[in-house]
């Protein structure tokens, strides 16, 4: 499916519920599988959490879990962890593609059995599960952070808890301290102090539920909606101030672009009725990296061009997210320039019409352009990816006027 955008740039006044953070979901469920007296509400209808949700019973036979990054990473600590668990893991062809040696190898100085039946260092993999009997672990911690949060998840449940060595520079390191305060809300004692983290064992936790907040990665493509609307007024439920979720960080860099949000009980109202916005953008987004394509977005549609560095992860998430936005971009007539870590995009102040928007498996791709429609119509291809994050995301936009047409 492809669908056809645009939108006459008024009333963009909404009051929208996205769906839960699939990060928090996806630790949540991980932890509800080691501690069954845990609950959990506003969990995130996304593919990548059915798919685990699915999945996490399984005990032997084939587990395929598509595009599923954080699925795959958690679910190899997991299975390979669980005595009398004999499962092949396998994913998309782009799932495939995407490195799991260094969460292997770590697992293996803890006494996990793995094999790879294809390609060494990537997905499908044979775990066979054991009791593992080690409790210290290095890793090397700037490829991916969810190897060093699939360990930490199952840290507690080992029989002396776990210590986890951070070999060099610590990369999406939010994402690291997201893993750590769920296993705080869940009185799990653990520390991240440098290169080291360290978990206690905790055999059972108390009856509990955790509410999961709604996803703030979805959400930053109102940050660019309503940065690139002329006004705009639009209230996100089940938001909080103090969010577990890294990319709640937007918030200052949208404010460059006169986006003002503000939280009440339980929800944030972004505000936009000011046309401020920098000559240009200077950011790192190492610690935010799945912000990068709606950032790039939002400035292309403002006319300023940007500096991204940090950008060194993109290049094995869903798609090589550096390639596939200078594709993009230039379609409208920017001028891009990728590295393996950076991008740097210069102002264009005119945008062409009825592109057609590639998004390569990718949901951020899609998502992250479809804000520009505001400002010429265009043609998000395959739409129909978003539902690896945000199943409504369609429905959602037409509710704040936009015409999204299937083609
Ligand atoms: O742990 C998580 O929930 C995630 C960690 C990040 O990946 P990397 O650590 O590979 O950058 C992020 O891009 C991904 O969308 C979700
Ligand atoms: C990178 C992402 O997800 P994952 O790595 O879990 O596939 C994402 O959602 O942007």
């Amino acid at each position: 499916m492809n669908v056809q955008l645009s939108h006459p740039d008024t009333n963009l006044f909404a009051e929208i519920q996205i769906t839960g953070s699939k990060s928090e979901s996806n630790r949540a469920l991980i932890l509800k599988a080691l501690y069954p007296s845990i609950s959990l509400s506003n969990l995130s209808n996304s593919d990548d959490t059915s798919v685990l949700q699915k999945v996490l019973s399984a005990k032997e036979g084939t587990v395929d879990i598509h595009h599923a990054g954080t699925a795959m990473r958690f679910l190899t600590a997991y299975f390979a962890s669980r005595e009398g668990v004999e499962v092949v893991l396998t994913g998309s062809s782009r799932m495939q593609e995407r490195p799991i040696k260094l969460l292997v190898d770590a697992l293996k100085m803890l006494g996990a059995e793995i094999s790879y039946l294809n390609e060494e260092g990537f997905p499908p993999i044979k775990i066979t599960g054991k009791k593992f009997q080690k409790s210290s672990v290095r890793v090397q911690a700037n490829i991916s952070s969810q190897y060093i949060s699939a360990l930490m998840l199952i840290g507690a449940s080992l029989p002396e808890g776990l210590s986890i060595n951070l070999e060099g520079p610590v990369t999406s390191a939010p994402y690291i301290n997201m893993t750590l305060e769920l296993l705080h809300y869940f009185e799990i004692e653990a520390e991240f102090e440098g290169q080291l983290i360290t978990i206690q064992p905790k055999n059972k936790v108390q009856a509990k539920t955790f509410e999961i907040e709604s996803d703030w990665s979805s959400a930053s493509y109102y940050f660019s909606i309503a940065a690139l609307g002329k006004q705009a007024q639009l209230n996100l439920k089940n938001y909080k101030q103090e969010s577990l979720q890294g990319d709640s960080n937007i918030i200052p860099i949208y404010k460059e672009f006169g986006i003002e949000t503000s939280f009440t009980a339980n929800e944030i109202q972004l505000l936009k009725n000011t046309s401020k916005k920098p000559k240009s953008l200077h950011l790192d987004l190492q610690n935010m990296p799945d912000l990068a394509q709606t950032i790039a977005v939002t400035c292309l549609g403002l006319g300023i061009g940007c500096e991204l560095k940090g950008l060194h992860t993109l290049k094995i998430k869903e798609t090589d997210r550096l390639v596939a936005l200078k594709n993009e971009l230039e379609k409208f007539g920017a001028v891009v320039e990728i590295t393996n870590n950076s991008l740097s995009l210069a102002a264009c102040a005119i945008l062409k019409e009825n592109i057609e928007v590639e998004t390569y498996n990718d949901h951020r791709m899609a998502m992250a352009f479809a804000p520009l429609a505001l400002k010429v119509p265009l043609t998000i291809k395959d739409a129909g990816v978003v539902s690896k994050s945000y199943p409504e995301f369609w429905e959602d936009l037409e509710s704040i006027g936009f015409s999204v047409e299937k083609v």
